[in-house]
């Protein structure tokens, strides 16, 4: 998977190894135990309990430090690729200009969330398994073979039948996964839209109909993950049928050999009690990392899956916005705005030019473009032909951070973070002084309860209208912005409120403030310097 870091790659190879050490462990404290006990049953005076003792617990020791250390180098690497995967996704979607055809924000945040998730115990679990598997089988079936082909042969039957199924039920698991992953994003996005319009739905009666749709979408869900688990019970359960016959095998020739009723499998000679009993205590650990891998392997279809539908958003073509976020300074002094040649979805915008401190309406009909002006002026968007230039300079990634830190944007539908009134204005930096008189909310504030501490559901629940109209241009003048863009900031309001607004817009411009304004109210365009009538005409230009 791409973005790995290099600590994360560290990481998973030292896990990786250290699982491997644990394991290997084994085949010493299995030939302390098989020695002390063949000792114990042919001549018990040359075992010293002592030492068989305390070399029997130093190896459990060893195997349970090296255990624990690897899972944490496994958990942190993994926590790490998952936190850069994570990372990515927030960037991608904040500098992307169009939604993915992923799917909504639910879609979206259960990827981020849930669907990450998934990929934690592969990234603990797979490697190690495979490594473990790569080299136990072989090292314990090259022990085997020394001291008994029958043994070897049964591990050799036995074992390759794990591989063979795990691969053929791992087609089946990835599809039921990839069918899981959809309707994970589905039901989200769901969840999301019906949250969104929550209200509206009340009034409108649908409560009952959303609650059904909610149900089959479960339902849904709920199926496809039984899916997913019936194959993963299923083919463990076959897989633990194998394992148990070959170990029982080994078990029942190792005791007739033992008892003398057999006497073949061990390249002629008898087959010694310390040698049976370590053949005996090593066949489980024969199976034991295929069937780790194959429990490892469902966890993989699931991964499978994930990496797919990430592979399928990075590959999507999407336009992003000029320049990184915050934390940059604002552009001083104000630069002279132009527009020049700019043609962006179809539509010629009229060359023009708007110097500091000129106020501007841009007015036309509804569709002729406005809104899309104003993000191309702000940098959230790049014309398709042309440039905005900044003082002769081309709006670009070199300076569309600093430009945006210089400007106020008052958008048509306002959005609010759930947090207090407070922290919608100003993100957490100190209020301007005399800004809440400035954008009228001073009296606004005075008949909430909790003033400026009352919190805000994400689409301004608790305040009306007009009220969440002025918290969006106190939140635009905040950190004293040289120009204010704003886009109808006085539609559906009622003429006292719109006055307000348009009042606490002009006393920002008589400060010396930029203001570039789209609307279709005649007041308020009226008290602009210059109207720019933007409409549609033949070939979809747009002119003066
Ligand atoms: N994100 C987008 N992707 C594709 N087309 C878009 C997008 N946003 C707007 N458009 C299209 O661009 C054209 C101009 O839209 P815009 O919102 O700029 O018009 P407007 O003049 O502001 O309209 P209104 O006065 O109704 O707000 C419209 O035809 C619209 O459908």
């Amino acid at each position: 998977m791409r973005l790995q870091t290099a600590s994360s790659i560290r990481g998973e190879g030292l896990g990786t190894l250290l699982s491997l050490a644990a394991s290997l462990t084994w085949l010493v404290a299995a030939a302390v135990i098989a020695w002390s006990l063949a000792a114990l049953l042919t001549d018990p005076a040359v075992l010293s309990p002592v030492l068989m003792a305390t070399s029997f617990f130093a190896l459990a020791a060893l195997r349970a430090a090296l255990s624990a250390m690897s899972d944490r180098c496994l958990a942190e690497a993994a926590d790490a690729r998952i936190d850069v995967l994570r990372q990515e996704i927030a960037t991608v979607e904040a500098q992307s200009t169009q939604p993915s055809a992923l799917g909504g924000p639910g879609a979206l945040a259960a990827l981020a969330g849930e669907k990450l998730e998934a990929l934690r115990p592969y990234l603990m679990r797979y490697r190690p398994a495979r490594m473990r598997s790569a080299v136990m089988p072989l090292v314990i079936l090259g022990i085997a073979v020394w001291h008994s082909w029958a043994v070897a042969l049964v591990l050799l039957l036995a074992g390759p039948l794990i591989p063979v199924f795990m691969a053929l039920v791992g087609w089946a698991a990835k599809s039921a996964s990839e069918r899981q992953m959809v309707e994970i994003g589905q039901l989200s996005d769901l969840l999301v839209d019906r949250l969104a319009a929550l209200s509206d739905l009340r009034l409108i009666g649908a409560g009952p109909q959303m609650v059904d749709g909610f149900a089959r979408a479960s339902e849904d869900l709920r199926e496809r993950t039984m899916s997913v688990l019936r194959i993963a019970f299923l083919s463990s359960t076959v897989l633990e049928l194998f394992s148990a016959l070959g170990v029982a095998m080994v078990a029942i020739w190792v005791g007739f050999s033992l008892l003398g009723e057999l006497s073949w499998g061990a390249w002629g000679t008898e087959l010694s009690p310390a040698a049976g009993i370590y053949l005996l205590l090593l066949a489980p650990e024969f199976f034991q990392p295929l069937r780790d891998l194959a429990a490892a392997w469902h966890d993989r279809a699931a991964a499978e899956a994930v990496q797919d539908e990430i592979a399928g958003w990075r590959a999507e073509d999407r336009p992003v916005r000029v320049g990184q976020g915050g934390g940059v300074a604002a552009l001083t002094p104000q630069p002279v705005l132009r527009l020049s040649g700019v043609v962006h979805r179809g539509i010629a915008y009229p060359e023009l030019s708007i110097v500091p401190g000129e106020t501007v309406a841009l007015t036309g009909p509804s569709g002729c473009g406005k809104s899309t002006l104003l993000r191309l002026l702000a940098g959230l968007e790049q014309p398709d032909q042309g440039a905005v230039l900044l003082d002769g300079q081309p709006l670009d990634d070199s300076n569309a951070a600093a430009w945006r830190a210089s400007l106020g944007w008052m958008p048509q539908a306002p959005h609010f973070l759930n947090r207090s009134l407070r922290y919608n204005i100003a993100f957490g930096a100190p209020l301007e002084p005399g800004l809440l008189d400035a954008a009228q909310l001073a009296q606004v504030l005075k008949a909430l309860p909790k003033g400026d501490l009352s919190l805000l559901g994400e689409r301004g629940a608790g305040l009306s209208g007009g009220e969440a109209r002025r918290v969006t241009l106190a939140r635009a003048m905040q950190g004293a912005p040289g120009l204010i863009i704003a886009d109808e900031p006085t539609a559906d309001l009622d003429a006292a409120t719109a006055k307000a607004i348009t009042d606490g817009l002009m006393r920002f411009a008589q400060t010396g403030g930029t203001l570039i304004i789209a609307t279709h109210d005649p007041a308020l365009a009226g008290r602009m310097d210059r109207q720019i009538a933007l409409g549609k005409s033949e070939d979809l230009s747009c002119g003066i």
